[in-house]
């Protein structure tokens, strides 16, 4: 049983030392999370729709600056063997941690992907969107065609903040594909569940090991005691 509470705005506020909430088990107010150095990270539970299942939740924009700061210089650190160019990100979460990524890199900017249609956008260089988050919504993921110089012919890593389905990812790497571009890398800072291996798979088989998250997030299974439990393997 976990002892401390958490209230809802205090989340992803603070990372705590290796060790200070038990990682495993049965969760009941938290989900703690593990980064690459071992801090823990607490993250509120989400329920599905089955009551059965639930999910880690992290909302990348409310997370205080030192969170933000550190899954974005994880993430840096783990993908700068890849000698990245530049760095694209998806609306609109994702569009905070991208950047914070290029800045860890230490480039001088990035390259916003886009929902809303500015005028001088063109429809052939744009993808439908939806997400786990935003299933009915019927969005388009749009590039600034002034934006294509920065990526074409470089070395791309396509940032979003959380993967989850799969589906903005793999608009994302849709929309890359309409600008004839290959990224090198896809990468966020919470790969939840593994539901996004067989979407992003479908678009090309060395999509899956080219995946990078900071930590990875199991769906959760209601205990009897009506507790939380990732499946075990
Ligand atoms: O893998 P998926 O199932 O697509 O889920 C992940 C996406 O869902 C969230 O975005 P959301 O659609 O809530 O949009 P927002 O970033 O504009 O809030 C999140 O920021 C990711 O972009």
């Amino acid at each position: 049983m976990q002892k401390d509470d958490i209230a809802p705005h205090e989340f992803w506020q603070e990372l705590h030392a290796p060790g200070s909430f038990p990682a495993d088990g049965d969760f009941t107010s938290f989900y703690v999370a593990e980064l690459q150095d071992r801090r823990q990270l607490r993250l509120p539970i989400r329920v599905l729709a089955d009551s059965e299942h639930a999910l880690a939740s992290l909302i990348v924009n409310q997370a205080s600056f030192a969170v933000l700061d550190a899954l974005a210089g994880q993430l840096a650190a783990t993908i700068r063997h890849f000698d990245i160019d530049i760095v694209a990100g998806l609306p609109t979460l994702g569009l905070t941690f991208a950047a914070a990524v290029a800045q860890k890199l230490g480039h001088a900017r990035y390259v916003p992907l886009g929902t809303s249609r500015k005028f001088w956008y063109r429809d052939d260089l744009s993808v439908a969107l939806s997400s786990i988050t935003t299933p009915q919504q019927q969005r388009r993921l749009y590039i600034d065609p002034r934006m294509l110089p920065l990526l074409q012919g470089r070395r791309v890593a396509l940032i979003d903040d959380v993967i989850s389905s799969g589906s903005s990812i793999v608009a994302g790497l849709q929309l890359m594909t309409a600008c004839d571009i290959e990224p090198v890398v896809i990468a966020a800072a919470m790969l939840q569940s593994e539901r996004w291996k067989e979407k992003i798979a479908a678009e090309g088989a060395q999509w899956p090991d080219r995946t990078i998250g900071v930590f990875a997030t199991p769906i959760l299974e209601r205990t009897a005691e009506g507790r939380w439990r990732a499946p075990t393997a």
